[in-house]
Formats: structure tokens, C-alpha cells, sequence
């Protein structure tokens, strides 16, 4: 008979009363001890996420995150449908061919989960037979799956998917809310400054070079630079409804290429008033449609002496040329496109063909002749003429900020990217200057411009303002 109290009969052979009371002590340490881990680490926990943000996500989150990212991984497949299988799915059985699910789904391996700073990436290998589709469509679902605030799915690597998890949303954090013009690194040496003029180059000594004309607008979600460069897409079209920070992103653009050897030419067909404030700078401004209509018929003359220097020389763009043969860039800049296309009467009709077909033609024809259109709108509709779509065609770099209407979101980003739509739809509109743009290599990207006050804008027009090239057939705003 076993001693201790009476009806307690041990499970575990050799284990007794006395030898758990000897124990007691060390377990009692033991619990304690652990307690005082546990409180220690949610003390460090609560002050590194106050204190070190950074820290605390390489610490604590992220170990959180890949944990809860491997736990789910097998629901979230097989909810989702992201599941393949080694075995057919058909079999003979006698005289006929049975068709079924497989038992045992094969799911997709989850690889190579990295820490980043704005949250995590990592990497999905495809099974054979498995397309990118349904995980672009289970975004939504992994990042309510690992409590994220977005997983942007990147399915342009054959064979795998890569994953970029946000776990906050870094646009609509308040710090970016105040981001100052001076925050952002240089992109590079020619870049803006705080002071602007310490970042002007003499035109004449100038070498220009396609990389000059990369325009560093404001910071991406993925806590990258957001940049506007003409050389990855020549031409871009931005979409915003009224106060939903297209100025803003157009003064941020306007303000780096400003300091460049570069050529600015306006064309705001609501008498000016959206341009005026670079009109010091800016080669030509159109005010209304006719003037448009002969400022871009004089640039498409422009081009065409462009081609017949690139065939004289055997080059096959301008950037080929000698550095003394080659003419400047141009960015043309048109805000609000509607204004271009609508007719009220026959001599409207003529006026607006002209200045579209010349807008057209500009697009087609001036990517590697280094003339670069940005056109800007409130909204994009097939109601515009069947010549909207042939010059949306051209424009490969797209932004969409908060529009009003659905149609100007599909035709802005449907085209190219159709799973960028919904997070278009989703801007927050008390937010400014949050915009889906293209992104050289993640497809489609959120960010937001950086602003600049009226005040900074104007120190950097005014710096800049001698450097404003005279272009072939154009008088500057000014003279
Ligand atoms: N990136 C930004 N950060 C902070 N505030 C911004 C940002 N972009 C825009 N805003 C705010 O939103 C206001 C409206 O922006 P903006 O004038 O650029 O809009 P818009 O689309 O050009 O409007 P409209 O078509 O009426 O001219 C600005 O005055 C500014 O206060």
C-alpha cells in the first residue's frame, strides 16, 4: 500500500507524495521564475514598442507574426483554395474515367519569411498545375488570417509568388502627415535640396542623362521612395478627384525637375490658374484650349526635328546623341485632360481634335526623343472620344488618388492592373495624397506625395526660374 492520503493512488509508478512535496520547492521557483519572465518581457515589450518601434517589430513582432503565418498556413490554404496535389485527378474506374477531389491536398510551400521594416516578405512555391490567381485573390484573406493590415501578392516570377505584408498601413501614420519637403534622402546628388539653390546646375555644364529625370515624389507603403522616373515609364496619367492631392503631387514632381536641365511646359486649360505657380519656370503655358492647341502642335514640330537629328546621326534616341547635339528634355504637363477633349460646337470640335491629336502624337512619338507627357485629370471616361483610350494606351505610368467614380479607377489602373481597383476604391478620403501608382518592380504600389507648402514651391520656382529652356516655337509664360 502506497503511503499518503487516503484514495490517492498515483498514475505515475515511483512517483510519490514525498518525492512531489521534494519537488514542490523547485517547482514553486520554477513558476515563479517563469512569471517573472513573462512580466519582464511584456515590460520590454510595451516600452521597446513606445520607445524603439523598430526593435520591438524584430524582437517581438515578426517571431509573432512567422509563427502565427506558419500555424495558419494549413486552414488559410485550405479555405482559400490555394491547395494542389501530387496525384491525378482522374482515374479509370473499369469503363470509365472518374473525375474527384483529392483527399490529400498538397499545400503550396510557404518560404524564405524575412523581416522587413514595414512588416515582412516572403516567398510561395507554386506546385505544377497551381496559377498566381487564387493567391493574388487570397490576399485579403492572409492578411486577416495573420491579423495584418495588407499582404500585396507579386505573382510576375514563374513558378513562386512573393508576398509583401504590411502589418500598418505607414501612409496614414501622422509623422507622414507632416513629412516636409526636406525629410527625404536625395535620390541623388542633382536631387532638391532644402535650399534649392545649392542643388542647381549650371545648364550649359550639364550632362543630360535618362536618370536625371527621375523625380522623387513622396514615400511608398513598402517605406520605399516613391519616384516619378520618365526613363522606366515616359509618360504617366495621374487621376484625382477635386482635392485629393494631384497639385500636390504635381508640385512635388515639378519642384525636383525644376532644378534639372530640363524643359517644363504647361498646358491648363482652366486659364492657368492650376500652373501659375510654376509659370517662372516653365518654357510655354497654355491658358486655354487654342493656345494647348498650338503649344503642342509646335512640340510635335519639335519632335520631328528631334527624329531627323537622331537619323542624321544614327541614333536611335536622343540620350545616343553627342552631349553637344542633344537637346534637352521636355515634360509636358496637362492638367485637367476633360478640358482638352469636350465639345460644345462645331469650332470646339476642330479646336479639340487638333489639340488631342497633337497630345496623341506627342505620346506616341516623343518617348525616346525626350519629350515626356503627364496628363492629369479629375476623371477618364470613354465619353472623352475613342482618342482617349488610344493615348491612355501610351501613358504606362499610372496614379490614381481618391476619384469619385468607378469607371475613372478601371480606366486608370483596370487596363494594366486589375487587382489595384479595389485598393484605388479603398483611399481613404480624409486622408490626402494617397494615390495607387505603378511600381517598376512590384507591379502596383500605395504611397502618398510628399507636401510642399506654397511658400516652398514658390522658393524653388524662383530659384530655379533662369534655367527654363527656350524651346523651338515656343515663348516662355513670362516674356
Ligand atoms: N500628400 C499630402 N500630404 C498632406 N496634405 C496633402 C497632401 N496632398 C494634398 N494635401 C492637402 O489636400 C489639399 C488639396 O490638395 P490639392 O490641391 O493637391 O488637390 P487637387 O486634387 O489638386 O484639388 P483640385 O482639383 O481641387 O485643385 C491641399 O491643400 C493639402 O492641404
Amino acid at each position: 500500500m502506497t503511503p499518503g492520503f487516503p484514495g490517492f493512488a498515483p498514475e505515475f509508478p515511483g512517483v510519490t507524495l514525498e518525492r512531489i512535496q521534494s519537488w514542490l520547492p523547485t517547482i514553486v521557483t520554477a513558476a515563479v521564475v517563469l512569471g517573472a519572465v513573462i512580466v519582464a518581457l511584456v515590460v520590454v515589450s510595451r516600452l521597446l514598442r513606445r520607445l524603439a518601434p523598430r526593435v520591438h517589430w524584430y524582437l517581438f513582432g515578426f517571431p509573432l507574426l512567422r509563427t502565427r503565418m506558419r500555424r495558419s498556413w494549413r486552414h488559410l490554404c485550405l479555405n482559400a483554395d490555394l491547395t494542389g496535389t501530387d496525384r491525378p485527378t482522374t482515374e479509370q474506374l473499369g469503363p470509365l474515367l472518374v473525375r474527384g477531389r483529392p483527399i490529400m491536398p498538397v499545400l503550396p510551400l510557404l518560404r524564405r519569411i524575412r523581416p522587413r521594416s514595414f512588416g515582412a516578405t516572403a516567398v510561395i512555391l507554386l506546385h505544377p498545375g497551381q496559377v498566381p490567381e487564387p493567391f493574388v485573390n487570397a490576399a485579403e484573406a492572409m492578411a486577416h488570417a495573420w491579423g495584418v493590415h495588407a499582404v500585396r501578392v507579386d505573382a510576375r516570377r514563374r513558378g513562386r509568388v512573393r508576398l509583401t505584408i504590411l502589418t500598418a498601413d505607414p501612409l496614414t501614420a501622422k509623422r507622414t502627415e507632416a513629412a516636409t519637403w526636406a525629410t527625404g534622402p536625395p535620390l541623388k546628388e542633382a536631387a532638391m535640396t532644402s535650399r534649392p539653390s545649392e542643388a542647381i546646375e549650371p545648364l550649359a555644364s550639364a550632362v543630360a542623362v535618362p536618370a536625371d529625370l527621375a523625380a522623387d515624389v513622396g514615400q511608398r507603403e513598402d517605406g520605399q521612395r516613391w519616384v516619378v522616373d520618365l526613363v522606366t515609364f515616359p509618360h504617366w496619367l495621374i487621376t484625382g478627384a477635386t482635392q485629393s492631392g494631384k497639385s500636390t503631387l504635381i508640385n512635388a514632381a515639378v519642384a525636383r525637375w525644376a532644378a534639372r536641365p530640363v524643359a517644363l511646359v504647361g498646358i491648363d486649360c482652366k486659364g492657368g490658374m492650376e500652373l501659375a505657380p510654376h509659370a517662372p519656370r516653365l518654357s510655354a503655358l497654355a491658358t486655354d484650349r487654342a493656345e494647348a492647341a498650338d503649344i503642342l502642335a509646335a512640340l510635335v514640330a519639335e519632335t520631328q526635328r528631334r527624329m531627323g537629328l537622331c537619323r542624321q546621326h544614327g541614333a536611335r534616341n536622343i540620350w545616343q546623341l553627342p552631349p553637344d547635339a542633344r537637346p534637352v528634355p521636355v515634360v509636358v504637363i496637362v492638367d485637367e485632360l476633360a478640358e482638352l477633349y469636350l465639345v460644345a460646337s462645331r469650332a470646339d470640335k476642330d479646336e479639340a481634335l487638333r489639340a488631342t491629336t497633337n497630345l496623341l502624337r506627342l505620346a506616341q512619338l516623343g518617348a525616346a526623343l525626350g519629350v515626356h507627357v503627364i496628363v492629369a485629370g479629375q476623371r477618364v471616361g470613354s465619353d472623352f472620344g475613342p482618342g482617349v483610350t488610344a493615348l491612355r494606351a501610351q501613358l504606362a505610368g499610372r496614379i490614381c488618388l481618391r476619384v469619385n467614380d468607378e469607371e475613372t479607377v478601371k480606366m486608370t489602373l483596370g487596363d494594366l492592373y486589375p487587382d489595384a481597383v479595389d485598393a484605388a476604391q479603398q483611399i481613404d478620403p480624409a486622408v490626402k495624397g494617397i494615390a495607387v501608382t505603378t511600381a517598376d518592380e512590384a507591379g502596383w504600389i500605395r504611397a502618398r506625395s510628399v507636401y510642399l507648402s506654397p511658400e516652398e514651391l514658390a522658393a524653388v520656382i524662383a530659384a530655379t526660374a533662369h534655367l527654363a529652356p527656350r524651346l523651338p516655337g515656343l515663348t516662355p509664360p513670362d516674356a
